[in-house]
């Protein structure tokens, strides 16, 4: 028998990935896209499976088309008799230049093409009827027809010159320079005949610009009409709040259903016997830090919030109930992500499903399937089974698993354990932190700790399978991995995650400083060989750490897309909210910015630090990066430069990923030799204000 292998990089990118279930209307099977990484091609590939909710094995539906086909999204018909999901294909001599819908018969046979949008399909739903599919494309407003898109897209493809020319407030997204003329439009295709129709051509109407999804509207049982959400003002811009509006389709007719200038509105889904609109609504005029909270509109036009007493987010998408009388969704609550059951009537709310991390999920003829992960292993599909009376404090959930991808892969690794502790924080708050050892750990041996940092900050780790900063892939290398929940982070409630507004960076480092004491007074940590990584705000905390603490109490940093200077950071895609999290605009208070960011401190710096950053990140544009390390450079501290051309906020290529891990465990490594643990045990000053920490 062979000893069982810790997980490697290599080894993360051989694990297929899950996407989301749909059912088929009888809730009997279940299809899902599995990507599969071949790192040896660099590249990925998505096909679609059949899962069947009785037993059964699974079914490979969709060979994806070609060795890096993506095969995503797939929804059941309504009426069973077709799998609708999206694709870019080479088949029946047409390449597809941008994804498309196409339609498989759940029973085998060959997948069809349903639409030639000249700008792709972002996302859909099927009418209720399975016969017409409602879907999202970028559009030229001003143009009318199909044959009209398809030849301004191709001039727009062949012209000679490559500038961006735009007036508009948000000109970019992410990695993508958006709108570049044109808005996301919803169209309806109808199944049999192809024929695609814009709903919103001839007018002003677009769905919301930033990442525009199936979420954005919903369509009403009978199928006569849509709910959508939009932005109100004609200059678009990602910190206004959004409205609902209701196009009637036969007519074209669009009526404001509700807008108020203090709550964004989003996930609206229509009950099933029509009379109810639920969605989410968060009160931004309060504070942008405000939860997601579930809210209810009739027919009558009167609304409410229905979880006021609940301090959680919720997450889009909410589903009614079959009998229409609760909701169900997904949110957090201390670094896991579990799903929960709304009444309606009694505004109560309970947990269906206890994460681990629950992602996604999809309900039919009383079937509920699950996606859900954990620390120890990657989404997992699975049909949640209730014992006990339904809808019960009392029932007891047990998930029957449908799937077992990667258990061959996973039964052949040593994982190390992950475990959930809570320490006193910044003001003397309780603190989690999410701690994971290396695989064989013993508490009579010594190890160095690695805070993994995560990003937001208005985000949490926890319980949960991350694939860009794993922590077993971390901890197969011999640290103890902590991941600390800090001041600011989600899922502990609107006061946790709102105190760090307008001083970001304090209470996080004091948080982060508390961990590592506590975790000093464990034998087993060597205080020699403590490092700190994170990417986003993580590489932000890192940055600021280098800034703020005494040279040798950590040895080594890595700063990934991290922010130096929140001045800069007007160039970033989503400057409109900067001043909202940091308290002022630059310009207004230029030394509030100045004091959070580590670019104020910037001679202070003294740890070594390797900084990765892509190209194409337009949330936190290279220059950050490139100043710090050049600041780095400059002051003659130890430094080492990851730069990718193709990578945006995320490395994201099986390749490039395999060498992101690769050269933190390097860099890591080479910086073991620290100064004395006593001397690392009790730091000259860990001052975390504005008070220099030394002179030089
Ligand atoms: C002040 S704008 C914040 C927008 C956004 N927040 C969502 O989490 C964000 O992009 N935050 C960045 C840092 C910010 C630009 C200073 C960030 O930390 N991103 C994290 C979290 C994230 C996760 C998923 C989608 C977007 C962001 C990251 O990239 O891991």
């Amino acid at each position: 028998m062979t000893a069982a292998a810790s997980l490697d990089p290599s080894t993360l990118w051989q694990l297929a990935r899950l996407g989301a279930p749909s059912l088929c209307p009888d809730g009997a099977q279940a299809v899902c896209a599995l990507t599969q990484p071949e790192l040896a091609h660099n590249r990925s590939s998505s096909a679609l499976w059949l899962l069947s909710t009785l037993g059964g094995a699974p079914r490979r539906l969709t060979s994806a088309g070609s060795p890096q086909g993506k095969d995503g999204n797939p929804r059941w018909s309504p009426r069973g008799d077709h799998i609708a999901f999206i694709a870019q294909r080479e088949q029946e001599g047409v390449k597809d230049e941008a994804p498309q819908l196409y339609l498989i018969p759940p029973d085998g046979g060959e997948a069809r093409r349903l639409t030639q949008v000249p700008s792709g399909v972002e996302d859909f739903k099927w009418f209720p009827d399975g016969r017409r599919i409602a879907f999202i494309a970028w559009v030229f407003p001003q143009l009318k027809g199909q044959t009209a898109q398809a030849k301004a897209h191709k001039q727009q493809q062949e012209r000679k010159d490559s500038a961006y020319v735009t007036e508009e407030t948000l000109y970019r997204y992410w990695d993508q320079n958006l709108p570049m003329g044109r808005v996301p439009h919803l169209l309806v295709v109808d199944v049999d005949s192809g024929r695609v129709q814009d709903l919103f051509e001839g007018s002003a109407h677009e769905l919301r610009r930033a990442e525009p999804s199936a979420t954005d509207f919903d369509i009403s049982p009978d199928g006569r009409r849509i709910v959508f959400v939009h932005d109100p003002h004609p200059h678009k811009d990602l910190q206004h709040c959004h409205a609902l509006a209701e196009i009637e389709l036969r007519s074209r007719q669009v009526r404001p259903l509700l807008q108020d200038p203090d709550w964004d509105l989003s996930a609206p889904v229509y009950s099933h016997a029509g009379q109810h609109l639920a969605f989410l609504a968060r009160h931004q005029a309060r504070r942008y830090t405000m939860p997601e909270q579930v809210a209810v509109l009739d027919t009558h036009g009167h609304w409410a919030v229905l979880s006021e007493d609940w301090d959680h987010s919720a997450q889009a998408p909410l589903r009614w109930d079959e009998d229409d009388l609760g909701l169900l969704f997904c949110a957090e609550h201390h670094g896991r992500a579990h799903l929960w059951r709304l009444d309606v009537k009694t505004c109560a709310t309970h947990m269906l499903y206890e994460g681990g991390h629950c992602s996604a999920f999809d309900l039919s003829a009383g079937t509920l399937v699950l996606l859900h992960d954990s620390a120890l292993h990657p989404s997992r599909l699975s049909v949640l089974e209730q014992e006990g009376q339904e809808g019960q404090e009392a029932a007891t959930q047990r998930l029957r698993r449908i799937e077992s991808f990667n258990d061959t892969l996973l039964q052949n690794l040593k994982l190390g354990r992950c475990e959930e502790q809570w320490f006193k924080g910044a003001q003397g708050d309780d603190v989690q932190m999410w701690v994971t050892y290396p695989p064989g750990f013993s508490a009579r041996r010594q190890y160095p700790l690695l805070h993994v940092i995560h990003g937001g900050p208005h985000t949490a780790m926890g319980d949960s399978w991350h694939w860009r900063w794993n922590a077993q892939v971390l901890a197969a290398q011999g640290y103890v991995v902590a991941a600390v929940n800090y001041h600011g982070s989600s899922s502990f409630g609107f006061e946790f995650q709102d105190s760090i507004t307008g001083r970001w960076g304090q209470l996080e480092l004091q948080d982060i400083e508390a961990a590592t004491d506590t975790l000093l007074r464990q034998p087993y940590i060597d205080a020699k060989r403590l490092y700190a990584s994170g990417g986003s705000y993580g590489g932000y905390m890192v940055a600021w750490m280098n800034a703020h603490l005494s040279a040798g109490r950590y040895q080594a940093y890595v700063c990934h897309a991290g922010v130096f200077d929140w001045q800069a950071m007007h160039a970033s895609d989503a400057y409109t909210g900067l001043h909202e999290s940091l308290g002022a605009r630059y310009w207004e208070d230029p030394q509030r910015i100045a004091a959070q960011s580590a670019h104020g401190r910037a001679q202070h710096l003294s740890t070594p630090t390797l900084v990765v950053h892509g190209q194409r990140d337009f949330r936190v544009p290279d220059a950050q990066g490139l100043a710090y390390y050049n600041t780095l450079k400059s002051l003659g501290v130890s430094a080492r430069l990851l730069w990718f051309p193709d990578e945006n906020h995320w490395v994201m290529k099986p390749a490039n990923s395999v060498l992101w891990y690769q050269e933190i465990f390097d860099w890591l490594g080479r910086h073991s030799a620290g100064p004395s643990r006593a001397q690392a045990r009790r730091p000259r000053s860990t001052s975390v204000g504005n008070t220099p920490k030394r002179a030089r």
